[in-house]
């Protein structure tokens, strides 16, 4: 890696430790009772309802420019013709997608690697943080002033100052009763100390060499015992603790030069389209590839290392090869997961005799979403839909956890918050919404407020959001709550307020 990446790596991780309200709960849901559930639930749905998100009775916020529902991207050599689904298989919900991510990702064995300090952050402890030593590891005067043994007033030896950091005095190894000595913050206070008197509290009478003060001495004040932190070998921080700057400062205090760390999940992201410019303006038909530069930064904000993006047009034999030979522990592809005549994703996956593992989501946007495994020992795979806000739904409801479990850390889990405006739902899908969270302001409560700009093409709300509601079917009204899955950096910026509520 070099300088720069790990700089811009530093950066991601802050950004995301800085924002994680990280309320993770570690929701060990059974795999295949949820398929059995799900299945039988989906059957249901087939029979009783619509399906696609174009018919949503979705009610426009005002001013939201109209997103007529995309359609993939036609060319005149390749006319568009709808085929079937290349599988079968039933959208899961989206609670049980997301359970099923997590316990694939939880699947094998954690590897583990000693990181010096300064390679640690982000990371997560592979082992328990247990003190190396006592903290503080002598005691220790707490305040610049006078280490004092028994009642005052007391003597004290002209020019002699214990100092943090220096070695035992020979004068002032014991403090004998009615003695004092002068004495920094951090420094060690000599056996016998009674207490430390600040020195702004110390009168120093020096023509007869005696040290008093007019405040009550109270034993031990201003004194930090050794130990008063820690034992030596008490746990500071439990395994799957990710690492963030406070933790590297625990761990430097309690003697570490190196962390127990699980690796970093490798991935490689492949963008998929002929459609997609990387530098430029739109023109001709084309547009510019708006998940290259999200995905790689995002994943990195949820702990992975990353590779690409690669951009391999609608070329199934370049994305045939690159899954082939991927040594990632995760691959993510956007666009290509529908049925449209250049989505090469689920024939590739079914040449590769991959198995899938969630094929498509009861969820809007991003319903085409999949989780697949490559060999029974390979790689995963998320494919996430090509319309942007739609991958974004596919990186939190599957990634996210995925990388929760290869990273040996619980996914995060939605909490609960109020919500400030109706928001419509979907008649049978959960809809995944660009929140912003807002102080209550004269008394009232904190909430989250919808933010427009919220069409599976656009990342216009999610670009101001600090968090998704995920609204359940047939919407929630305002003054209700709802459940909120937090993005992994700071809260949006203030000017968001009016402009895009
Ligand atoms: N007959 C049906 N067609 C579609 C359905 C459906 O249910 N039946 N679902 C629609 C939905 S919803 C989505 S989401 C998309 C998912 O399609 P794909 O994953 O195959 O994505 P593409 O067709 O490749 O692209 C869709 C859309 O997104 C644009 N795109 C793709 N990649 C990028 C990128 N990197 N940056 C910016 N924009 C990107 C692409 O140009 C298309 O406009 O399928 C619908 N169709
Ligand atoms: O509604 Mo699609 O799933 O745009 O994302």
């Amino acid at each position: 890696m070099t300088g720069d990446n790990a700089e811009e790596l530093a950066v991601e991780q802050a950004l995301a430790l800085v924002g994680g309200r990280n309320h993770a709960r570690d929701r060990a849901d059974d795999h295949a009772r949820d398929r059995v559930d799900d299945q039988a639930r989906d059957r249901a749905d087939d029979r009783t309802g619509d399906q696609t998100g174009d018919q949503m009775p979705h009610k426009q916020n005002p001013g939201e420019p109209a997103d007529p529902h995309p359609t993939p991207y036609a060319t005149p050599s390749a006319p568009f013709a709808p085929s079937p689904p290349a599988s079968p298989a039933p959208a899961l919900p989206w609670d049980r997608a997301r359970a099923v991510a997590a316990r694939a990702g939880r699947g094998g064995p954690l590897a583990v690697v000693r990181l010096p300090l300064d390679r640690a952050l982000g990371h997560v402890l592979a082992e328990p943080l247990a003190a190396l030593t006592d903290l503080p590891s002598f005691d220790t005067s707490a305040m610049d002033g006078w280490a004092v043994a028994g009642p005052g007033p007391w003597t004290y030896e002209e020019g002699v100052s214990l100092l943090a950091g220096g070695g035992e005095s020979p004068t002032a190894a014991r403090l004998p009763d009615g003695t004092a000595v002068r004495i920094a913050t951090g420094a060690r206070t000599p056996a016998d100390t009674t207490a430390v008197i600040r020195s702004e509290h110390a009168h120093v009478d020096e023509a007869r060499g005696l040290l008093s003060t007019r405040r009550p001495v109270v034993t031990g004040q201003d004194i930090r015992p050794r130990g008063q932190e820690c034992r030596s070998g008490d746990q500071l921080m439990p395994a799957g603790t990710v690492v963030t700057p406070a933790v590297l400062g625990l761990a430097a205090a309690a003697g570490y030069d190196a962390l127990p760390a699980v690796p970093r999940p490798r991935v490689d992201v492949l963008v998929l389209g002929d459609e997609l410019l990387a530098a430029g303006l739109p023109h001709d038909g084309l547009i510019r590839d708006a998940l290259g530069p999200m995905l790689g930064p995002w994943l990195r904000a949820l702990g992975a290392e990353v590779s690409g993006p690669r951009r391999l047009g609608d070329d199934a034999d370049a994305l045939r090869e690159a899954l082939a030979s991927s040594d990632a522990d995760l691959i993510v592809t956007t666009g290509g997961t529908a049925s449209g005549p250049v989505d090469h994703v689920h024939p590739v996956l079914a040449a590769l005799g991959a198995e899938l593992l969630v094929d498509g989501v009861t969820v809007r946007p991003g319903h085409p979403m999949l989780l697949a495994r490559l060999t029974p020992d390979g790689p995963h795979l998320v494919g996430l839909p090509g319309n942007p806000l739609a991958a974004v739904s596919g990186l939190l409801t599957l990634a996210e956890p995925l990388l929760a479990g290869l990273a040996g850390r619980p996914a995060q889990d939605a909490y609960r918050a109020l919500v400030h405006a109706d928001v419509p739902g979907h008649p049978h899908d959960t809809r995944l919404v660009p929140v912003v969270h807002r102080a209550g302001r004269a008394g009232g409560r904190d909430h989250v407020a919808p933010l427009r700009y919220n069409g599976p093409a656009m990342l216009r709300g999610i670009a101001a959001a600090d968090g998704l509601a995920v609204v359940p079917a047939g919407g929630v009204r305002s003054g209700t709550e709802v459940e909120i899955l937090d993005l992994p950096w700071a809260p949006a910026t203030p000017w968001t307020e009016g402009c895009f509520t």
